[in-house]
C-alpha cells in the first residue's frame, strides 16, 4: 500500500506465490505494501469476517520504548511475529531493524524521520503509543504509503493530575523542603509559601489536557483563563483570553499543553518571561521545544519566577540511566543548582491506567489497520473505512490502494476492476494523497496477480520521490 513504488517483502512475496500454486484456502491471501487483497468466502456464515491480508504469521511487527504489555498481548494474539526493546534505538540500529517490518510501535523519544521511513522498505503502518506525533515525519509517510496512528486522550487525565500536584509542590516549596530533610536539614519556612485557592492559574493551548486540568483546578478554588490558537468552550467559568501576554500578565502559574510545531517553539522565552507577574511559576509538560531554557534559568535567578517544573527537555535521553547531564543539554549543570525547580523525566504520561489503555488502543488500531484496511483515528491519511465482509460472501476481496490525488485515477482503477462487481468502495483524500478502499466480488484467486499488478502499475502511485 504505498504512493512510490516499492519492492514486495520478500517473505510476503514468497508467501503469495505459494498460495497461487498451493492453495485455494480463506487465508491465502496476499498484501504487499503497495495494495491488499483478501480471498473471501469459503465458509457460509453471515458472521462479519476478520480479514487477513497478510498471512499473520508473516507480519513482524517492532515495538519500542516499553509499551505496555497489552498491545503485546493483543498483537500476539493475531498471530504476528513481535519484536519487544524497552528503550529506543540508536538511529543506525533502529534503520537496520525497521528495514524488516511491516509495522512498528513507539512512544516520543524515537525519531521517525524522512531519512529513517526512507529506509523502512516494507513498512505500512507506525503507531505512536502516545498522544503526540512530532517524532514521526507524518507527510513523508503519507506520501509513502505508510499510515499513522496514535492514541488522542487515553493519557491527558494522568499529565492534568501531574499538573494539579506540581502546582501544589511549587506553591509550598515541597521539592526543596523534602532534598532538606533527605540531607538530615530541619528547614521550617512560611515565607513565600502559598495556598493555591483563589490564585490564577493560565493555561495555554486549552485541547485535551488543558481543558481537563481547568475543572480539576477551579474545583480546588483556582480560576482559570485559558489562551488557544483557535476560540474554544469555556468549562465552568474559565475565561478565554485573546492574547498570549494577557494570559502572561493575569496568572499566577503558567502551564503549557501545545504540541509541538514550528509556531510553538521558543513560545515561551525572554520576552514572554518579562509578561509574567513577579514571583509567578511555570509548568512546562508539553514539548521540551516549547521552552527557552537559557531564558528560563534567568527568570528562576533574578525571581521572576519563583518556581517551575519541568517534565520535558529539548534532548531526552534514549532510556533509563545516568543520562540527564550536561552532555545531553549544555545548561544541565545551571539547571539543576535552581532551587524550587521541579525535574521529573517526561512521566506525564506514565501511568498504569494511561498505559494499559493506550496499549489497548493503538494495538487495536493496529489490528484494523493490517486486518482490514480501517484508517479511522489515523493522522496522517484521510478516514476510510466499510463495514466488514461476511463470511457468506465468497470470493470476495478486498482491495485498498493508496494512491496521488488527482484526476482520472478513480476511472482507471474502476477499469481494472472492469471483470468483477464493485460491491461497495468508499475514497477520500488528504492533501495529496488518496486512500480508496474497495469490495469486489467474483475474484478468483488466480486473478489477484493481475490486479495487483494492473494497480501497482498505473502512473499515480510514482508521483513521489523515493
Ligand atoms: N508530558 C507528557 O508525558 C505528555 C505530553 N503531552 C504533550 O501535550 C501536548 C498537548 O496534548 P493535548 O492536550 O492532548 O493536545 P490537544 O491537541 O488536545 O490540544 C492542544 C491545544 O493547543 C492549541 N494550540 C496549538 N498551537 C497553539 C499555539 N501556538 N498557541 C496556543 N494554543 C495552541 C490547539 O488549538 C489545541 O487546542 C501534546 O501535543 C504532547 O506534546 C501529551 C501527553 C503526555
Ligand atoms: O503522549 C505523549 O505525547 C507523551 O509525551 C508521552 O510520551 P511517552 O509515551 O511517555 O514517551
Amino acid at each position: 500500500m504505498s504512493a512510490a513504488p516499492r519492492d514486495i517483502a520478500g517473505g510476503l512475496a514468497n508467501a503469495f506465490q505459494n498460495h497461487l500454486s498451493l492453495s485455494v484456502s480463506p487465508t491465502s491471501t496476499f498484501h504487499s505494501p503497495s495494495s491488499s487483497f483478501g480471498p473471501r468466502g469459503i465458509a457460509a456464515s453471515v458472521a462479519s469476517k476478520q480479514l487477513k491480508p497478510f498471512n499473520t504469521g508473516d507480519v513482524r511487527i517492532l515495538l519500542l520504548e516499553n509499551v505496555n504489555q497489552t498491545a503485546q498481548d493483543i498483537l500476539k494474539k493475531q498471530g504476528y511475529q513481535v519484536e519487544f526493546h524497552k528503550s529506543s534505538l540508536p538511529e543506525d540500529e533502529l534503520i537496520e531493524k525497521i528495514r524488516d517490518v511491516h509495522a512498528i510501535g513507539i512512544r516520543s523519544k524515537t525519531k521517525l524521520s524522512a531519512r529513517v521511513l526512507r529506509e523502512a522498505k516494507n513498512l505500512i503502518v507506525i503507531g505512536c503509543f502516545c498522544i503526540g506525533t512530532n517524532q514521526v515525519d507524518l507527510d513523508y509517510a503519507a506520501k509513502h504509503g505508510i499510515t499513522v496512528f496514535n492514541s488522542p486522550f487515553s493519557n491527558s487525565r494522568s499529565v492534568a493530575e501531574l499538573v494539579i500536584a506540581e502546582i501544589i509542590i511549587l506553591a509550598r516549596q515541597l521539592g526543596d523542603r523534602s532534598n532538606e530533610m533527605h540531607q538530615g536539614t530541619w528547614n521550617k519556612v512560611s515565607s513565600k509559601c502559598w495556598e493555591i485557592r483563589g490564585k490564577t492559574l493560565g493555561i495555554i493551548g486549552y485541547g485535551h489536557i488543558g481543558s481537563q486540568l481547568s475543572v480539576l483546578a477551579e474545583s480546588m478554588g483556582m480560576s482559570v483563563v485559558y489562551y488557544d490558537v483557535v476560540p474554544l468552550m469555556a468549562l465552568g467559568i474559565a475565561k478565554q483570553v485573546n492574547t498570549l501576554q494577557e494570559l502572561l500578565e493575569t496568572s499566577d502559574f503558567v502551564t503549557l499543553h501545545v504540541p509541538e510545531l514550528p509556531e510553538t517553539k521558543n513560545m515561551i522565552g525572554e520576552e514572554q518571561f518579562s509578561h509574567m507577574k513577579q514571583g509567578s511559576y511555570l509548568i512546562n509538560a508539553s514539548r521540551g521545544s516549547v521552552v527557552d531554557i537559557p531564558a528560563l534559568i534567568a527568570a528562576m535567578r533574578s525571581g521572576r519566577l519563583a518556581g517551575a517544573a519541568l517534565d520535558v527537555y529539548p534532548s531526552e535521553p534514549a532510556a533509563n540511566g545516568d543520562y540527564f547531564n550536561s552532555t545531553l543539554n549544555a545548561w544541565g549543570d545551571d539547571l539543576r543548582s535552581l532551587k524550587n525547580l521541579i525535574l521529573t523525566p517526561h512521566i506525564g504520561g506514565s501511568t498504569e491506567e494511561a498505559q494499559r489503555a493506550i496499549g489497548v488502543e493503538v494495538a487495536d488500531a493496529l489490528v484494523r489497520y493490517i486486518n482490514e484496511g480501517s484508517t479511522l483515528g489515523a493522522v496522517n491519511m484521510p478516514e476510510v473505512t466499510l463495514r466488514s465482509l461476511t463470511s457468506a460472501e465468497e470470493n470476495h476481496v478486498r482491495v485498498i490502494f493508496i494512491h496521488a490525488n488527482r484526476p482520472g485515477v478513480l476511472r482507471q482503477v474502476n477499469s481494472i476492476f472492469g471483470d468483477h462487481n464493485v460491491v461497495k468502495q468508499m475514497s477520500d483524500s488528504r492533501g495529496d494523497v488518496a486512500y480508496l478502499m474497495a469490495d469486489i466480488s467474483d475474484v478468483n484467486l488466480g486473478d489477484i496477480k493481475g490486479l495487483c499488478e494492473s494497480l501497482e502499475s498505473l502512473s499515480c502511485k510514482r508521483l513521489f520521490p523515493p
